[in-house]
C-alpha cells in the first residue's frame, strides 16, 4: 500500500500585493512529497522557488488551491526549514545555536544534550560544539544550521538555496551532509537551487518556470 504523502499542493498559487503592483510568485503548482524522496526543485532566480518551499513548510498561505500534510495531520512542526543564511545567535556557541528550537520547545537535559550531540555529529561539526559563529566558517555555520533543524528530528526538511552563500567543494560537503543526515533520519528532502551540481545530487528533478511548478515522478520510497 502506498504510504500517504507529506506534503500535497493541490493547484496551488501565491499573489503578493493587489492591483497593478501585484506579483503571482507561484501559479497552478501542484505536487505531492513522499516519505524517503530527495527532490530538487531548479529554476532561475525569481521563479517562485523559495515562495513554493514557504508554502510547503505552512510558512505562507496559498491565494488559491490548497496544501494539505496528509501523513503529518496538523503536525508541520515535523517540517524543518534550512534557509540559505545560517543566521546563528552571534551570541550562543554552536551547541546552544543548535539547540535553541528544542529549548522553546520545551525539551530538557539529559534529552536536550543528547539531540544537539547527535545533530551536531551528523554533519560533521560536533567538534564545534563550543566554538562561538564568529569562530566558524561560512561551511560550518550552514552546517550548524542544518544541525538545529535536524536536532528537531524533522519528517520533511525543505532547504532553500541552502548552498547559494559556500563556494563549490563548502557546497558539495553541505549537500554529503544533508543527504546522509536525512537518510539517517527517514526524513525526506527538498533543496532549491540553481546550481546543477547541487541538482544533480538528488533523486528527482522538478523545476519552476514563471512560478509554474513541472514535477516528473519522485522515486519516493514508500511503506
Ligand atoms: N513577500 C513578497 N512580497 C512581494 N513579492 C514577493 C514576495 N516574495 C516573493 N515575491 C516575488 O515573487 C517572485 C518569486 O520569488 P521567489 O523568491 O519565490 O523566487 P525564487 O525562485 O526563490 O528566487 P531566488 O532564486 O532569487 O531566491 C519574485 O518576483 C519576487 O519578487
Amino acid at each position: 500500500m502506498t504510504a500517504e504523502p507529506l506534503v500535497v499542493c493541490e493547484d496551488v498559487a501565491r499573489t503578493f500585493g493587489t492591483g497593478p503592483a501585484a506579483v503571482t510568485a507561484v501559479r497552478d503548482s501542484r505536487c505531492s512529497v513522499h516519505s524517503g524522496a530527495r527532490i530538487a526543485i531548479a529554476g532561475p532566480s525569481g521563479s517562485g522557488k523559495s515562495t513554493l518551499l514557504h508554502l510547503m513548510a505552512g510558512m505562507e498561505q496559498p491565494t488559491r488551491g490548497s496544501v494539505s500534510w496528509p501523513a503529518l495531520g496538523a503536525r508541520t512542526r515535523d517540517i524543518g526549514v534550512v534557509f540559505q543564511s545560517p543566521s546563528l545567535v552571534p551570541t550562543l556557541d554552536v551547541g546552544e545555536n543548535a539547540g535553541l528550537p528544542l529549548v522553546i520547545a520545551g525539551v530538557e537535559e539529559p534529552e536536550l544534550a543528547q539531540r544537539v550531540a547527535e545533530a551536531l555529529a551528523l554533519v560533521g561539526v560536533d567538534d564545534l560544539a563550543a566554538k562561538l559563529p564568529e569562530e566558524i566558517s561560512g561551511g560550518q555555520a550552514q552546517r550548524v544550521a542544518v544541525a538545529r533543524v535536524l536536532a528537531q528530528r524533522p519528517r520533511l526538511l525543505l532547504a532553500d538555496e541552502p548552498t547559494g552563500q559556500l563556494d563549490r567543494a563548502a557546497g558539495q560537503r553541505l549537500l554529503d551532509a544533508l543527504l546522509d543526515a536525512t537518510e539517517h533520519l527517514g526524513a525526506a528532502l527538498v533543496v532549491t537551487s540553481h546550481d546543477r551540481a547541487v541538482i544533480e545530487r538528488l533523486d528527482t528533478h522538478w523545476t519552476m518556470h514563471e512560478g509554474t511548478l513541472r514535477t516528473t515522478e519522485s522515486r519516493a520510497v514508500t511503506s
